[in-house]
């Protein structure tokens, strides 16, 4: 995970200090790209370990339509407690809007998946979760705006684009064309949510490139403000102080073809060998 570390790296040497929504301060630049071919690994940060466990019950809850911390509390994940109101609900955020769009039944995954096998050269082969009548007031709580029918936090990663290339030259006969996903993320919290996001996509372009019989190609993210909180400086060091190691592989359920049939038991994540945890406050 080269790609992080430079990313770290670059905004250490180029960042400059800006306040921020949570009051804690933050190590900031203004746009920036990274690659992960999906061919050499599957990009889970090395440096510190990860919980796959809570990447993939997030991705399932988002891909169910499900904007209620209930299912993710259930299977032990706590990730998104700090922004519930009393019920567990976050209005409005990603797993509506990808799957019920502004509450009108427009289905994106659904679309995505159809024009994937059927017209795969399309150039509008776009996610949004950015609804802009949906937005917080943030003179208000999370809660007040959950009450209010809008989106405790409005979404990071905001809009997403597949893009399929005919397999390479040198890859045989029976090669399939390669599916890419590129995401814009506006908001990136460096040491906490990006290696979360990073994993993430990179398994849903899988797991999509599996329903579409395609092959994984990259991952492309892209940021705006990509930003070191001040409280996890030490921890990044930290990790820059650390080798990188060989990435692990992620095995997927050959048998499921439908992108809203998988479950948590169908994906195994084989020689993942990171450095220990690195503990971090997550700015509210
Ligand atoms: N400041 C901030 N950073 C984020 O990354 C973030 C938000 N807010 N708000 C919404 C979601 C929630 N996300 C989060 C929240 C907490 C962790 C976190 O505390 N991670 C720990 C423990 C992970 C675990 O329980 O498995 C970590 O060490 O990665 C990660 C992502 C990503 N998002
Ligand atoms: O998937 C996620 C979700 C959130 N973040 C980070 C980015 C920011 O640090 C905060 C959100 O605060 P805003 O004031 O709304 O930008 O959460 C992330 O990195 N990844």
């Amino acid at each position: 995970m080269k790609q992080y570390h430079d990313l770290i790296k670059h905004v250490l040497e180029n960042g400059v200090q800006k306040g921020d929504r949570t009051g804690t301060g933050t190590k900031s630049v203004f746009g920036y790209q990274m690659r992960f071919d999906l061919s050499e690994g599957f990009p889970m940060v090395t440096t510190k370990k990860l919980h796959l466990k809570s990447i993939v019950h997030e991705l399932l809850w988002f891909l169910n339509g499900d904007t209620n911390i209930e299912y993710l509390q259930k299977n032990g994940v706590n990730i998104w407690n700090s922004w519930a109101d009393e019920k567990g609900d976050l209005g409005p955020v990603y797993g509506h809007q990808w799957r019920n769009w502004n509450n009108e039944e427009i289905d994106q995954i659904s679309e995505i998946v159809k024009t994937l096998k059927t017209n795969p050269n399309s150039r509008r082969m776009l996610v949004s979760a950015w609804n802009p009548s949906v937005l917080p007031d943030t003179s208000k709580t999370f809660s007040e705006n959950v009450a209010e029918g809008k989106a405790a936090l409005p979404p990071c990663h905001a809009f997403f684009q597949f893009y399929v290339s005919p397999p390479p030259e040198d890859a045989g006969e029976n090669a399939k064309p390669r599916l890419s996903l590129q995401l814009y993320q506006r908001s990136a919290d460096i040491f906490l949510g990006v290696p979360f996001n990073i994993a993430s996509y990179a398994l849903f372009n899988m797991m999509i490139a599996q329903v579409c019989d395609y092959e994984p190609g990259d991952f492309i993210h892209t940021f705006g403000d990509a930003h070191i909180y001040n409280n996890h400086l030490e921890q990044v060091e930290l990790q820059l102080s650390r080798e990188p190691r060989k990435l692990p592989t992620i095995k997927i359920n050959p048998e499921v073809k439908d992108i809203f049939g998988f479950k948590f038991e169908d994906f195994s994540l084989e020689n993942y060998d990171p450095h220990p945890h690195i503990k971090g406050k997550v700015a509210v």
